[in-house]
């Protein structure tokens, strides 16, 4: 890999560098209802973290982001207003061509970046552009550390060398007359710049990567993201409120909290009808701000009629862990008249525990009377308030 003898993060004087990110593509693979640029992790979208590294940067004079031709609003509120922005094309290829050519005259220098790599280190940049000071080309990478075989219908083939391979990464930075003519000269269909920029006989310089600098593609890469972006920032608390009612009817019995407490009458509901058990699920979809139960297995669905609220309360524990959180406590109050919930507290927090997979100490299940006012003085249901707080994992 090439290391320049003086690397220095700030251009010489004549050079003027451009950030062009490449943001029109349409995320197939990682999925969601928009493109993948425009999903939000750790508060903001994986454009918005994107530009933010190339604006901070002392090196980068100039930013222009290539969007998709049809994603003017959705580019509106990912990005601040002053990001300049111009349509992309069809394929990367395309994207990079416009970019190319809307780029304002007095560049010297382009930095060319996916969108979708949020994390791109500062280090990073700096390498790229102390290279360049040296070659027409340069761009960061990291050498292959598995084997490698060829495989094929879920068989090894065969061991495939590593030597000399590389994992391609952006930015990948070039001498803008050079890039400009090389796009020019290709067919298309190149996988990246750097690829164009060889065809066209450019010298290109290998310069060290970064493990954190991933490409956002699949659906997984969202969490990760998130909890490599949570790393770097002070640590996160978020809090959710929970609450449900569930009117009796007949039975003989009633689920609470996950414990069956015998009761002349039952709990009505579409579900097993575990009021405390929906109230907390609540609160972590709340804390996570990710809308409640019933956005999540809607009522007007029959596969959850009657299904168990442990199947609700698993699901939203492991979207916290997939958010990168962990929860710090649970406080569930439970309001009504009988049955008594004193005897059966202690269960009832050792069976939330057993299904959240965390300490009961961390989980509390109390409850109160309305002194018989209202509909749970009146014995005509339950009610259940709840509180989670989640902290950064
Ligand atoms: N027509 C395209 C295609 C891709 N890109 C951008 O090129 C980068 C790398 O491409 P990739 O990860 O393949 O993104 P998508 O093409 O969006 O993903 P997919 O192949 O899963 O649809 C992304 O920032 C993407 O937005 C682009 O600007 N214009
Ligand atoms: C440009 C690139 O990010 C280099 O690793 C990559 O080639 C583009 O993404 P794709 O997944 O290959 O389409």
């Amino acid at each position: 890999m090439t290391e320049p003898s003086l690397p220095s993060a700030s251009p010489a004087p004549s050079r003027k560098v451009a950030a062009l990110i490449v943001a029109a593509g349409r995320g197939t693979r990682a999925g969601g209802d928009i493109p993948k640029q425009y999903q939000v992790i750790a508060g903001k979208s994986v454009l918005a973290h994107t530009v933010e590294r190339f604006r901070a940067h002392p090196g980068v004079h100039s930013l222009l982001v290539v969007i998709g031709a049809k994603d003017d609003a959705l580019a509106a509120s990912a990005l601040p207003e002053d990001v300049a922005r111009t349509p992309g094309g069809a394929s990367r290829d395309a994207s990079v061509r416009a970019g190319l050519d809307a780029l304002p005259r007095d560049i010297t220098h382009v930095l060319i970046h996916d969108g979708a790599r949020p994390l791109v280190p500062d280090a990073v940049i700096d390498r790229v552009l102390a290279a360049l000071e040296t070659h027409p080309g340069a761009a960061p990478a990291l050498t292959v550390t598995d084997a490698l075989w060829r495989g094929e219908d879920g068989r090894v083939l065969a061991p495939t060398p590593r030597d000399g391979l590389f994992r391609a990464q952006t930015p990948q930075g070039f001498d803008l007359t050079a890039i400009r003519a090389a796009h020019a000269a290709h067919p298309g269909g190149a996988a990246d710049d750097v690829e164009v920029a060889l065809l066209a006989g450019l010298d290109v310089a290998i310069v060290e990567g970064h493990e954190d600098n991933i490409k956002v593609t699949l659906p997984g890469c969202f969490a990760r993201a998130e909890r490599m972006l949570a790393k770097g920032m002070p640590m996160d608390v978020r809090l959710g409120n929970g609450y449900d009612v569930h009117r009796f009817g007949p039975g003989g019995h009633v689920v609470l909290c996950g414990v069956e407490v015998p009761h002349p009458r039952g709990l009505q509901g579409h579900s097993d009808a575990d009021v405390g058990m929906h109230a907390i699920t609540d609160a972590l979809y709340g804390a996570l701000a990710e809308g409640d139960i019933g956005q999540h297995f809607p009522p007007s669905d029959p596969q959850w009629k009657g299904a168990a609220s442990e199947i609700f309360l698993r699901h939203a524990v492991g979207r916290v862990a997939e958010r990168g959180y962990r929860i710090a406590n649970v406080d569930c109050t439970l309001v009504c008249e009988r049955p008594k919930i004193g005897p059966h507290a202690e269960a009832m927090r050792e069976a939330l525990a057993a299904i959240m997979g965390l300490e009961a100490g961390r989980i509390s299940v109390k409850a109160t009377t309305s002194e018989r006012l209202g509909f749970t003085g009146r014995e005509e249901g339950i009610a259940a308030i709840a509180t989670a707080a989640l902290v950064s994992a």
